[in-house]
C-alpha cells in the first residue's frame, strides 16, 4: 500500500543520510572501553559458540536441539532491525556500526582507483552476521570445488555426496528448479526468485542465448549458464541466519545469546592445548566464560583468525614479533583469499530511464547518483556489471598490528597478486564487452563500457589497456576465505578434517574461514553448511549423533 512504500522509502533515505555522514572508527575502542575494573564470572555451559554468522546460528540451534546441553552463543554486534529486512541496502549497512569498518592493506594489483590503494573489506557485526546485511545471494560452492577439498587437501568426508545432505537440510527452495535432487525443501532457510522482473531481463537472456549460453541451476550440476538471482528472502523480507535460526529457538532454555559480547582470546589450561573458555568484554565489563566441553570459533573470515592469534595460536614468527605467548605455530591467516572483484564495466543506454526498474527507481538512484559515472555526457542511467573471479589463484594473509585486540586485523587479500588471476580478468572482461556485437543489445542501443582512468594510456580496449585499467576497478568481493583453512597437514593448514585445531582436542573452527580455497559462488550457503557438519561433528564427538 502506497502508505507503507512511503514508510519504506524514508527508511531507506534516512539510512543512506546516516552512511554519507558515518565516520568509520579507526579501531575497536568503542568494543574494548573497559568502565568497571576486574573480571566477572559469566558462567560455566558445555560449549561457547563466537559468532552468529550462517554458521555459528546453525551450530547454536543444532546443539541446543539436546536439551541437557547448555549453549552459549556470543556476538559482538547488537541487534538487527527492520532496516535489515530489506535486501540490496548493503551500502549503507556497511558503512555504518554494523560492520567492523575494515579496510584492506594497500594493494599492489587492485583497488588502486581508491585512497591509499586500500579497499573497504566489509563483514556483518550484528546478530546473524554477514546474512543480515548482505545482498542474499544463494550460491553453492560446486561440487568440483568438494573434490578438490578431498583429493588436493585431503579433507576425508567433505565429498559433493557427503556434504549435499547437509545442504539439503536447511534449504527450503520456493521455485522449481532444474534438478530437485541437487535441493531441500523444508529446512529454515527460504531461497526465492525476487517476485519483480526488471524490463531488461528478457533482453540479457536473448544476448547470452546468442553467445551460446542457455539456462541452467546455479545451483545444480551443471551450472554455466544464466539464471535469475536466487536469493535468501521470503515474502519481501530477507531471511537470515538469526531470523532462520536463531529467533524461532530463542527461548530454549539451555540457549542463552549474549550480544554486544566481544570475544579477545580463548583461555587454555596451563601450558596443556585445552580450551577452558573465553574472555569477553560487554557493556564494559571484561568477562570469564568457562567451556565444560569445547569452544567452537564461528567469528568469520577475518575475526576466528583473529582471535586465535590473538590467544597465541598462530605462526610463530609473527606472534613473537607482537610479544605474544605461542601455545601452537600454526598458519593462521596465511592462505586468506577473496574473489577478486572487476566493478568498472557500465551498461549504458542513450535513452533516459530504460534501465530504472518498477518501484523504488527514484530512491536507488538517488543513491546510486554518487557512485555512478555518467560522465559519458549524456543523460543515460548506468547498469553496472560485476566481473568476479571465483577461483583466483593469489593468496594474501590475515595479521595483527598488535597484541591488542584495539587494533583491527591487517587484511591482505593480495587481490590480482598472480599474472594468471589478471589475464583471466582481462579475458573476462573481453568477453563481456564483446556482448556489444549481440543483437539482443543493438535491439535497444545499449554498449557495455569500460570506465577509462587517465593513468592508462594506449588504445581503449586494448588488451594491455584493459590489464592497466582493471586494476583500479577491481575490489574484493566480500567473500573471505581460507584463514583458518582445513587440511590433514599441520603445516600448510589450521583445522584437521573434522574442524578442530590441529593439536587441540577441543577447539574447533567452523566458519567461512577453514575453505581450503576460494570455491565458486557466493560464500554463504557454504557457510550454513559448515555449521551443519560442525554440529554433527560435535555430537558425533559426545556420543549424541
Ligand atoms: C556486504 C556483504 C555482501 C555479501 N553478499 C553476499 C551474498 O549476496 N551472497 C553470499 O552468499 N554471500 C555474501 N556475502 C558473504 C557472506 O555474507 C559471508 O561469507 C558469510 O556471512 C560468512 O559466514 P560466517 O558464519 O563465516 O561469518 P560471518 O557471517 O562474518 O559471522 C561472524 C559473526 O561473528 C561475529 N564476531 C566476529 N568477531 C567476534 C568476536 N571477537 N567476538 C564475538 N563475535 C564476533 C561477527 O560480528 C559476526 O556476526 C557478503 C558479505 C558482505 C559483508
Amino acid at each position: 500500500e502506497d502508505g507503507n512504500v512511503s514508510y519504506w522509502v524514508e527508511y531507506f533515505r534516512s539510512h543512506v543520510n546516516a552512511a554519507a555522514k558515518y565516520v568509520i572508527p579507526p579501531d575497536n575502542a568503542d568494543l574494548v572501553e573497559i568502565t568497571k575494573p576486574g573480571i566477572s564470572d559469566y558462567g560455566t555451559f558445555d560449549f561457547i559458540v563466537v559468532g552468529s554468522g550462517p554458521a555459528g546460528s546453525v551450530i547454536a540451534n543444532r546443539l541446543t536441539e539436546i536439551a541437557d546441553w547448555k549453549v552459549l552463543l556470543l556476538e559482538a554486534g547488537g541487534s538487527d532491525a527492520d532496516f535489515n529486512l530489506l535486501l540490496s541496502t548493503y551500502l549503507p549497512a556497511a558503512v555504518s556500526n554494523i560492520s567492523w569498518g575494515y579496510n584492506t592493506t594497500t594493494q599492489k594489483n587492485a583497488c588502486l582507483g581508491m585512497n591509499n590503494q586500500q579497499c573497504a573489506q566489509h563483514a556483518g557485526k550484528i546478530f546473524g552476521g554477514g546474512s543480515t546485511i548482505n545482498n542474499g545471494f544463494y550460491y553453492r560452492a560446486h561440487e568440483s570445488d568438494f573434490e578438490r577439498w578431498v583429493n588436493v587437501y585431503g579433507n576425508e568426508g567433505w565429498s559433493f555426496e557427503e556434504v549435499l545432505p547437509y545442504f539439503k537440510k536447511f534449504e527450503n527452495v520456493h521455485y522449481e528448479p532444474i534438478d530437485e535432487g541437487y535441493h531441500g525443501f523444508d529446512g529454515p532457510l527460504t531461497i526465492g526468485f525476487d517476485v519483480a522482473t526488471p524490463i531488461l531481463t528478457q533482453t540479457l537472456l536473448d544476448a547470452y542465448g546468442e553467445k551460446g549460453y542457455s539456462h541452467a541451476d546455479s545451483n545444480g550440476p551443471a551450472i554455466t549458464g544464466y539464471s535469475r538471482v536466487p536469493l535468501t528472502y521470503i515474502s519481501n523480507e530477507r531471511v537470515s541466519a538469526s531470523t532462520a535460526f536463531l529467533k524461532p529457538v530463542w527461548n530454549r532454555s539451555n540457549l542463552k545469546i549474549s550480544l554486544n559480547s566481544f570475544v579477545t582470546r580463548v583461555l587454555f589450561s596451563d601450558k596443556s592445548r585445552t580450551a577452558t573458555g573465553v574472555e569477553f568484554i560487554k557493556n564494559g565489563i571484561k568477562h570469564v566464560a568457562k567451556a565444560r566441553k569445547e569452544v567452537i570459533l564461528s567469528a568469520g573470515p577475518f575475526n576466528s583468525a583473529q582471535i586465535l592469534l590473538l590467544s597465541g595460536v598462530g605462526p610463530q614468527d609473527h606472534l613473537e614479533s607482537l610479544d605474544i605467548p605461542v601455545i601452537a605455530d600454526l598458519p593462521v591467516g596465511q592462505n586468506f583469499q577473496d574473489h577478486a572483484i572487476l566493478y568498472g564495466l557500465s551498461l549504458r543506454h542513450v535513452f533516459n530511464n530504460i534501465f530504472l526498474f518498477h518501484s523504488f527507481d527514484n530512491l536507488f538512484f538517488q543513491y546510486a547518483d554518487k557512485y555512478v559515472d555518467n560522465s559519458s555526457g549524456d543523460s543515460a542511467t548506468d547498469i553496472q556489471y560485476a566481473v568476479s573471479i571465483f577461483h583466483p589463484k593469489s593468496r594474501g594473509s590475515i595479521k595483527l598490528k598488535s597484541s591488542n585486540p584495539i587494533d583491527k586485523p591487517l587484511i591482505d587479500p593480495n587481490l590480482l597478486g598472480e599474472a594468471e588471476d589478471r589475464e583471466f580478468l582481462a579475458t573476462a572482461v573481453e568477453w563481456v564487452i564483446s556482448l556489444n556485437e549481440t543483437n539482443a543489445w543493438k535491439s535497444i542501443d545499449a554498449q557495455v563500457y569500460m570506465n577509462e582512468v587517465p593513468e592508462c594510456k594506449g588504445q581503449v580496449l586494448s588488451r594491455e589497456w584493459i590489464l592497466c585499467t582493471q586494476a583500479y576497478w577491481t575490489g574484493p568481493g566480500n567473500h573471505g576465505t581460507s584463514a583458518n583453512s582445513m587440511g590433514k597437514n599441520p603445516a600448510a593448514s589450521v583445522v584437521d578434517p573434522r574442524l578442530l585445531v590441529h593439536g587441540f582436542g577441543n577447539l574447533r573452527v567452523a566458519d567461512s574461514s577453514i575453505i581450503p580455497e576460494a570455491p565458486v559462488g557466493h560464500m554463504q550457503a557454504t557457510a550454513y553448511m559448515i555449521g551443519e557438519r560442525a554440529a554433527d561433528f560435535i555430537k558425533e564427538t559426545h556420543g549424541r549423533l
